[in-house]
């Protein structure tokens, strides 16, 4: 489904700043699968998925999606093969405006602008159906502006928005992050129950090693732009999360401690 090869990018190039956050990153995706990615701070992640995205145009490599060259397509061209769920609950959603709008203009995704906040029963209907399943009674609040949600309550409306289109792949960037422990093990149940439900190929970024082996069925490690590390299967089933500190520690040849990786 994702095939990403020698991807590369550098920014502030030629400059004092340079940095050379991609380093020639391979990956290949199968259809279905729910990929965790982990790395220390500045490892690559979120410039891995802007590229994903089409927020960042990688200086080289190629990203295949469901068979498509989409290296040089710009994000809203890819909008119909990817979408996203960020770490900040503002980021995904416009507080100004209610939550059928938002989920209205989610819905429109790909289609000609303008059409986006027009709202019919069907739709309506559509959207308390997919809300009700929160459980969060936000199927009752369709008019509440998104800005009157909480952070996790916004956060389960963006994974919603996110699948509410047939969409290809789904990334999450560290989008429990910003919550509550208890919201967070309710967005992290949720984000498993719609891939399960959807079988959608899912990239989930995390900087907590337990829920990295919890979920998803494969988990990639990235350090200093390049994948260091690959583990699924029984490999990973058996896996503890003093392991995969272990293997880290290997593949890098270094001594770390948890605090390096940020564990959970
Ligand atoms: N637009 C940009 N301009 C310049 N440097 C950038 C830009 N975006 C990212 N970087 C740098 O690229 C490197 C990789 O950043 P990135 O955000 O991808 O890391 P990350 O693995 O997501 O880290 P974190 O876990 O801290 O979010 C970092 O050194 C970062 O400072």
């Amino acid at each position: 489904m994702i095939n990403v090869q020698d991807l590369r990018i550098t920014f502030g190039k030629g400059t004092p700043n340079e940095n050379k956050a991609l380093q020639g990153v391979n990956l290949s995706v199968a259809e279905g699968e729910f990929v965790t990615v982990i790395g220390s701070n500045g490892a690559g992640k979120s410039t891995f998925m802007n590229c994903l995205t089409g927020e960042l145009i990688a200086d080289s490599g190629t990203i295949t999606i469901d068979g498509k060259d989409v290296s040089r397509w710009k994000a809203a061209r890819r909008s119909s093969l990817v979408s996203r769920v960020f770490q900040d609950p503002l980021a995904g959603t416009c507080e100004a405006l209610t939550i059928e709008e938002n989920l209205s203009l989610a819905h429109s995704r790909g289609q000609k602008r303008g059409f986006g906040l027009a709202i019919n029963n069907n739709k309506r209907d559509l959207f308390r159906e997919r809300l009700s399943r929160l459980r969060l009674g936000l199927e009752d609040r369709l008019a509440d502006k998104m800005g009157l949600l909480s952070g996790g309550q916004r956060q389960a409306v963006s994974l919603i928005m996110a699948t509410l289109q047939p969409t290809k792949c789904l990334l999450l960037d560290e989008h429990t992050a910003a919550l509550d422990p208890r919201m967070q093990a309710f967005v992290l149940e949720l984000t498993n129950d719609i891939v399960k439900e959807t079988g959608i190929t899912t990239l989930m970024i995390t900087h907590s090693m337990g829920q990295a082996l919890q979920f998803g069925t494969r988990t990639v490690m990235l350090h200093e732009g390049q994948v260091v590390l690959d583990v699924s299967g029984e490999e990973r089933s058996s896996m503890t999360i003093h392991d995969l500190v272990e293997m880290f520690g290997k593949v890098r040849g270094e001594e770390l401690d948890s605090d390096s990786l940020l564990l959970g």
